[in-house]
């Protein structure tokens, strides 16, 4: 291991490979940006404020853990932890194609930095290419292939990550130019989602989005590595984007991993009647839900711990929340809802996600209301609203009431407030820290609550007694009355149970 060297000290000492990448400045073409000394800039104020953390604190320092060390004892049987890690812990290049917009591409590269380290790797170096199209054989174009090859062997990179999803023949030329790992932002999405997911359910849903990402890419993953021979790969050749089911499963033909695709998807179904269950429950004690969603490392769960002394997992990282946790709240004026804390999105939240997740997105789509977080000092909060509402709307839940809040007030000052004003004039400013603007969060859900206020007057038909039965379930029925025609039947609603009775009995 020539590298074992350079690699010890950068593991430990990440600010010593900054000193590096500006040392080796004058390497570099005038027509690609770098930024690598700026990583991470877009995940600001590191303080996790332990207040928050209570009960969930055990579970921080394990994830923590984990992040580095994944599966020491069946790989790697005679070296010491620490060993492992250094030889774990990947160095990483990233590489971008833009075609207009600079600042856009620079944002979107600093996420992919922010993204790569969560899932605990070390960023060394961003590249830029400013092009029409990303070349179609290699991403970059030819030229810049063998400047990005110069720069990752001066660097001592082991993996590259480029800012999209690549094609499967595109990734395998670059790894085969750049001669070492080449992976994209949906394989270190998955990857985190992966080392994140605890429910069994959650984990269900990653390995299924693992697997249907892994399937068109079989063919010649591991192969150009294995070309490789004495390349800079650590021994177990494996890491972001090869965790999980990625390593050994990987050797299943595609007939078996499509039938354990089908088994995870009956999995995944059969946890449903289980969330219908507490949803039927809420809906028979009038519990109205409100949901939490938004950009991911907004403040979400910050905020649900501030409405609610949740202790949910508070940390300064991206996919910190995989689970949903559900809370009970009230409003000023003494009426209950459940407040639930979701899983954040971010752009190009990979499709296989998406699917994978839409049964824990619809609790999205079912409930009455919608915080939507944004983070008021992301410098692209435009953005981080688009994405958010893109999600929304696959999963059906556009035409629901939506209170927007820009959290983080606390490091906006007014000039930027007048901004975000522009984007969103009814917004809230709330400061899930400082507790700013917290009181107006929790009138603005009592207004938007659903309240009982529809009266209905209905004839039901006696061939009907669905309706009769689904008006005792969910609204609360007044008088009832039996007629020639039929049962008559006055009750009270939400405006959303009583659309649900009418359709039902079709009028
Ligand atoms: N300065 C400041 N930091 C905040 C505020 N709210 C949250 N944070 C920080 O922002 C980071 C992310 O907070 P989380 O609550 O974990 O965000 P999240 O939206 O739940 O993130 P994911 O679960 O990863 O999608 C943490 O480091 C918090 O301490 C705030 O009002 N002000
Ligand atoms: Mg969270």
């Amino acid at each position: 291991m020539t590298e074992s060297q350079t690699t010890d000290s950068r593991a430990t000492e990440p600010d010593r490979a900054i000193g590096r990448i500006l040392a080796a400045e004058e390497a570099r073409a005038a027509t690609v940006s770098r930024f690598g000394d700026r990583r991470a800039e877009a995940l600001h104020d590191d303080e996790t404020s332990t207040a928050d953390l209570d009960g969930e604190q055990l579970d921080r320092e394990e994830r923590a853990a984990l992040r580095r060390v994944p599966g020491l004892s069946t790989e790697l049987d005679d070296v010491t932890e620490v060993e492992y890690r250094q030889l774990r812990l990947e160095n990483v290049v990233l590489i971008g194609v833009y075609n207009r917009d600079a600042d856009e591409a620079e944002n979107s590269l600093r996420e992919l930095a922010a993204l790569a380290e969560t899932a605990g790797a070390v960023v060394l170096d961003g590249l830029l290419q400013r092009r029409p199209h990303p070349d179609p054989s290699t991403y970059f174009g030819r030229g810049k292939v063998q400047e990005l090859a110069d720069i990752v062997t001066a660097l001592g990179a082991d993996t590259v990550i480029a800012d999209t999803e690549l094609a499967p023949s595109q990734r395998r030329a670059l790894e085969d130019q750049v001669k070492v790992k080449v992976i994209d932002r949906t394989a270190v999405i998955l990857d985190i989602f992966s080392q994140h997911a605890k429910s069994r359910e959650g984990k269900a849903q990653v390995e299924l989005a693992q697997l249907e990402y892994l399937l068109p890419r079989l063919r010649g993953w591991g192969e150009s590595m294995s070309r490789q021979a004495g390349g800079q790969v650590g021994s177990g050749g494996a890491g972001m984007g090869s965790r999980g089911p990625g390593e050994t499963k990987i050797e299943l033909d595609r007939r078996r991993i499509h039938d354990r695709m089908a088994k995870l998807r009956r999995q995944i179904k059969g946890f449903a009647p289980a969330r219908e269950a507490k949803r039927a429950n809420r809906d028979r004690f009038e519990v109205p839900s409100v949901a939490i969603a938004g950009y991911t490392n907004a403040g979400k769960s910050s905020l649900l711990n501030r409405l609610t002394q949740a202790g949910v997992l508070v940390q300064n990282q991206l996919f910190a929340t995989l689970d949903p946790t559900v809370r009970r709240s009230s409003t000023p004026d003494g009426r209950e809802f459940t407040l639930a804390d979701t899983v954040g999105f971010v752009r190009s939240l990979p499709t296989q996600l998406v699917e994978a997740f839409r049964s824990t997105l619809e609790e999205v789509g079912s409930s009455d209301v919608i915080v939507h977080v944004v983070d008021g000092a992301h410098p692209d909060p435009g953005a981080q609203l688009a994405t958010v509402r893109d999600v929304i709307g696959e999963v059906g839940a556009r035409d629901l009431p939506e209170i927007v809040v820009f959290n983080k007030a606390d490091l906006v000052d007014d000039d930027r407030r007048l901004v975000l004003r522009g984007l969103e004039p009814d917004a809230i400013f709330v400061s899930a820290r400082t507790g700013e603007g917290i009181d107006e969060l929790r009138e603005r859900i009592a207004e938007r609550l659903p309240q009982w206020d529809v009266e209905l007057d209905l004839l039901v038909p006696y061939d009907r007694g669905d309706v009769v039965a689904l008006a005792h379930q969910k609204a609360r029925v007044l008088e009832t009355e039996y007629e020639e025609d039929g049962t008559r039947i006055k009750l009270l609603a939400t405006d959303r149970i009583a659309r649900m009775i009418r359709s039902a009995l079709g009028s």
